[in-house]
């Protein structure tokens, strides 16, 4: 894509400290979850305060193609999802084959196939152009392993592909190597107690990255009455039963709550967001572990508010495995006053673009000292200055620069629309932010 033809957006530079209560979107991978689990729950279920993003949209879209019915209802301050299960709506499946656009969405790409393999029809699977660079070879070969027939029309063990669906899956035992992604394991779990036996899912290879989005699954299929195993490390076994239809509300987004309290840091101001989880399975829990170690103050109220106030600095990290946190702890480093070190992460290679090296190049764009190592970016202080920040047509990247631009006057984000993916208001909600400046 030609980078020149993108909108650019010049991000707010207050040249104060902010002093903002943001209320953040809900979760995307909760929302998608629920969604997924309603698709196949044993009676209609209500997902309240759900996501309206592009990822949830397309999430939205390829469950009414499967056959799912899904109607919008206004509700106090947001929007559920009223969802029936597939096989009991008149849409859906059919003759001819149904095209399935996941976009961008690892959610989509990896959650659904399984789920259209337990419906009749041949389902066809495309995305956005990077959505084809991204891993899907371990999903492919678990898919066929029990006994889904798929036709690749690219690159082996990519998008786009056709899938024969006859209705059932027997399930038993699947072997993969989910060190590229974590939603690998969470897909085929999600479906595991609608195959006819069960299933055992073995690991083979070293880490799975990103756990903590593999406990979520786990734990939202318990929460449904569903009995998974996972007592023993890279084996999970999921016992065949129904999922217990539901009525639950989304938690607000914790990750992409990051930049918001980010900006506490970059402006030395503080931050609030409201309804912030007692007890969650969304790994942004951990900026309550992270800001503090970078030199913020972190405290959440008995109302429920997390409250994130800056110091004078922000310091340097050295962080292991920080998952879909890490393009936002990675732009806070590139301010911090002392170096850091972020591993355990080399599969942000097949995200939404390849995060590793785009975030070197940007940040060094900037006049920054950063680098890739094998797992991971090591990134020094040195001041930065204004220019271009490019997106890659990946969100996270752009909240990057909108971080960066806080503290380094003269930032312009490129196509800050495609933050579009999980949260539509971010220019909006950061414009906000950024007009508290000075007000404290
Ligand atoms: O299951 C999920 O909802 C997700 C799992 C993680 O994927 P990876 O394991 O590919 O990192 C995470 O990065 C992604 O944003 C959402
Ligand atoms: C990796 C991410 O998304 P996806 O669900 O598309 O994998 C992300 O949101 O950081």
């Amino acid at each position: 894509m030609d980078s020149t033809t993108l909108p650019l957006w010049p991000a707010p530079h207050p040249g104060a400290p902010v002093d903002a209560t943001v209320t953040v979107p809900a979760s995307k991978s909760l929302t998608n979850r629920y969604l997924l689990l309603a698709a196949l729950a044993d009676g209609p279920s209500r997902v309240r305060n759900a996501l309206a993003s592009r990822d949830s949209d397309l999430m939205v879209a390829a469950l009414r193609a499967l056959g799912a019915g899904i109607d919008q209802v206004a509700a106090d301050g947001g929007t559920d999802l009223v969802v029936s299960p597939v096989g009991t709506s008149p849409a859906g499946g059919g003759a001819g084959t149904v095209a399935i656009d996941c976009g961008l969405a690892g959610t989509v790409m990896r959650f659904v196939p399984p789920l259209a393999a337990l419906c009749h029809g041949t389902f066809a699977f495309d995305g956005d152009p990077h959505a084809r660079k991204r891993p899907m070879a371990p999903l492919v070969d678990a898919l066929r392993q029990l006994g889904v027939g798929i036709t690749e029309h690219g690159e082996p063990g990519a998008l786009p592909f056709t899938l024969e669906a006859t209705g059932a899956l027997e399930g038993g035992r699947v072997e993969i190597d989910a060190g590229a992604s974590s939603q690998f394991v969470s897909a085929l779990l999600l479906i595991g107690p609608r195959t006819r036996t069960g299933l055992e899912l073995v690991h083979v290879g070293s880490g799975v990255p990103s756990l903590d989005h593999i406990r979520m699954t786990v734990e939202a299929l318990r929460g449904l009455g569903v009995v998974v195993d996972d007592s023993q490390p890279n084996r999970w076994r999921v016992e065949p039963g129904p999922i217990a239809a539901f009525d639950k509300t989304m938690e607000p987004d914790l990750s992409n709550a990051g930049p918001f309290l980010a900006a506490a840091l970059a402006t030395g101001g503080t931050v609030r967001i409201p309804h912030w989880p007692a007890e969650t399975t969304q790994v942004g829990d951990l900026w309550r572990s992270i800001l503090p170690r970078m030199g913020a103050t972190v405290g959440r109220g008995a109302d429920g508010v997390l409250t994130v106030t800056g110091g004078p600095a922000i310091h340097g990290i050295d962080l292991a495995e920080s998952s879909e946190l890490a393009p936002t702890v990675a732009a806070l480093c590139a301010l911090a006053d002392g170096p850091s070190r972020l591993s355990g992460i080399a599969h942000l290679r097949g995200h939404e673009t390849d995060r590793l090296a785009a975030l070197v190049a940007e940040i060094v764009r900037l006049g920054g000292d950063a680098e890739e190592t094998p797992d991971g970016l090591l990134i020094r202080p040195r001041p930065l200055h204004a220019g271009v920040f490019r997106s890659y047509a990946d969100h996270r990247m752009a909240t990057a620069g909108a971080i960066i631009g806080l503290a380094v006057d003269g930032v312009q984000v490129e196509d800050i629309a495609t933050t579009a993916k999980t949260m539509p208001d971010f220019p909006a909600l950061w414009a906000a932010l950024a007009a508290t400046a000075g007000r404290a």
